[in-house]
């Protein structure tokens, strides 16, 4: 009910009783034309068990706006396999690591495209970018570009000065802090070094620079633009309100990300212009590396089954919006968990300073090379993921076609939720579930890369996350050179309360704030 309830609330901020008023009678008028012709089960023959639902609003009133929650409570009811109704939309959930399998491996062509949303569709240029493509040409074309040229093993190599100069810079500007006794927000400043770094492998430049007041400005509208995809749109399910926009999410969107398309806009004439003037000069265009502004702009294809000879400035604008949302929030709220799960551990935190003095020692801080030796840290980080899997659904998916799964019909574009946070906490995929308990990765071949289907958080197949290379990398780095270079004090409400906040991804309620004091000679620091 939750949901409903923060709905009405949300569109009492936003429009006119008068509005609210009309909606609320075209929802009551359309309930009319469901009761005469029945509810889900009669529409939709053969489904996987599920509750029955409202009419129009299907199962909307049962739930909150904690989904991964919701469903997981009543994958114990109707099982691994269920079905309901989202406002008139079908949508299934699968809440085991056997059925996740079957429908993310087996059947994997029938459920490689995306769930698309009002918001979604302002951010992905109209779904055209690499995340929110149907799967198809133009996917693949965009997925080939990241996977060879930026995310490729040997161009993540030589992004590596720059991840360790992004790092190292965050553990000096904390030594200053932490000479003024300072709390700081851990998951803040690490969302600005992440964004740097995404904003330089996007353009090479640092965008999200916290001493000026453009890059703040930056990570506000950010922030903001995060907090409204977040935000379950009512219009997305219930197609006969979206003309009101009755909570305002796309009149805020399109004012937000229009101040970010003008922004992009601008990168990609500056980086036209360069390029020009060094064609004219018959100098060479770059001095730097090729980022993935470059590459983008220079992409010339005459294949002709894809269709794109040059990518469109649309599709450019989507890929550098779409970086931004995919690799920030999702990694620094990860290493905020992790941070703050393995404080709150004292034999855990006690077991990985060992070794991080045992393998980095006290006169420098730690590289990246580093991280294979830490086999502790490793397993810590996939307990990490396990327990707080950035994106608690993987981002919903989209049957292509109607198909079988366990002998049930799942209907063409039927909306497909696979709930790993679900997995986590079940006793039937993992023993002691709820318990940060790194030692049960000692030994195990499970991993994070998408072969494993109980521990998913980066998804599989075709469709898992491009930048999990990346992503996984930093994790380790952060949690490594945070924890080594400094001790954290916490207070121990804040290091306690597990609860969670959700949007985009699923971020701990109450921020972590903490001291750091230097663990290392001033001299690592000062260097
Ligand atoms: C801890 C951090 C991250 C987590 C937990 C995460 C998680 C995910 C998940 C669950 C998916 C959907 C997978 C599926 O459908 O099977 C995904 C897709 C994606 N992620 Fe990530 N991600 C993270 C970081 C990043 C970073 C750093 C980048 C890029 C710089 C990135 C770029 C993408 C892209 C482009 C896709 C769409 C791939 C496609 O549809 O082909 N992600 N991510």
């Amino acid at each position: 009910m939750a949901l409903l309830h923060s709905f009405f609330l949300s569109a009492g901020e936003c429009v006119s009783g008068s509005m609210v008023l009309a909606v609320a009678m075209s929802i009551a008028s359309y309930f009319l034309i469901p009761m005469v012709f029945g509810g889900r089960h009669k529409n939709w023959k053969n489904a996987p068990p599920g509750p029955v639902g409202w009419p129009i609003l299907g199962s909307l009133p049962h739930l909150s706006n904690r989904l991964h929650e919701d469903f997981f409570h009543m994958a114990k009811i109707y099982g691994p396999l269920f079905s309901l109704n989202l406002g008139i939309k079908p949508a299934i959930v699968v809440s085991s690591p056997e059925m996740a399998a079957q429908v993310l491996k087996e059947r994997e062509g029938m459920f490689s495209s995306r769930t698309i949303t009002e918001t979604i569709r302002v951010i992905s240029y109209d779904a055209h970018s690499i995340i929110f493509s149907p799967y198809g040409p133009r996917w693949k074309v965009l997925r080939r570009i990241l996977i060879t040229e930026l995310l490729s093993p040997k161009a993540f190599e030589q992004f590596e000065p720059l991840r360790t100069s992004q790092v190292h810079g965050l553990l000096k500007y904390l030594y200053l802090v932490s000479k003024s006794n300072t709390q700081v927000n851990i998951a803040e400043y690490a969302f600005t070094a992440l964004a740097n770094l995404v904003s330089n492998f996007v353009c090479s430049k640092d965008l999200f620079d916290n001493s000026m007041p453009e890059g703040r400005k930056m990570k506000e509208r950010f922030w903001e633009l995060i907090k409204v995809i977040g935000t379950p749109n009512f219009s997305d399910l219930i197609p006969i309100v979206k003309p009101f926009d009755p909570q305002g999410l796309k009149r805020k969107i399109n004012k937000i990300f229009g101040q970010l398309d003008a922004f992009y806009e601008k990168l990609i004439e500056e980086r036209l212009a360069e390029k020009g003037k060094a064609q004219l000069d018959g100098t060479i265009p770059y001095k730097r590396k090729m980022d993935m502004l470059d590459v983008l702009l220079s992409y010339e294809s005459n294949d002709k089954e894809n269709g794109l000879d040059r990518l469109p400035k649309s599709i450019v604008k989507g890929m550098l919006s779409e970086m931004f949302i995919a690799g920030t929030e999702t990694t620094s709220s990860t290493v905020e968990w992790g941070m703050a799960e393995i404080l709150r551990k004292p034999s855990v935190l006690k077991k990985l300073l060992l070794e991080l003095d045992q393998v980095v020692g006290k006169d420098r801080f730690v590289v990246e090379s580093d991280i294979p030796k830490l086999a502790y840290l490793q397993a810590v980080v996939k307990e990490v993921f396990r327990l707080h899997p950035g994106v608690p659904l993987i981002i919903p998916r989209r049957t292509n076609e109607a198909c079988e799964v366990a002998g049930y019909h799942i209907p063409k574009h039927c909306i497909v939720y696979v709930n790993v946070w679900g997995m986590a906490r079940d006793p039937n995929v993992w023993e002691d579930p709820l318990e940060f308990k790194p030692e049960r990765f000692i030994g195990s071949s499970v991993d994070v890369k998408g072969q494993d289907f109980n521990l998913l958080p980066f998804g599989t197949g075709r469709r898992s996350c491009v930048g999990w290379p990346l992503a996984h990398r930093m994790v380790h780095y952060y949690l490594a050179a945070l924890l080594h270079a400094f001790q954290w004090e916490s207070p121990p409400d804040v290091l306690n309360d597990l609860g969670e906040r959700v949007g985009l991804t699923i971020q701990k309620g109450k921020s972590l704030l903490s001291t750091p004091k230097p663990r290392l000679p001033a001299s690592v620091y000062e260097r």
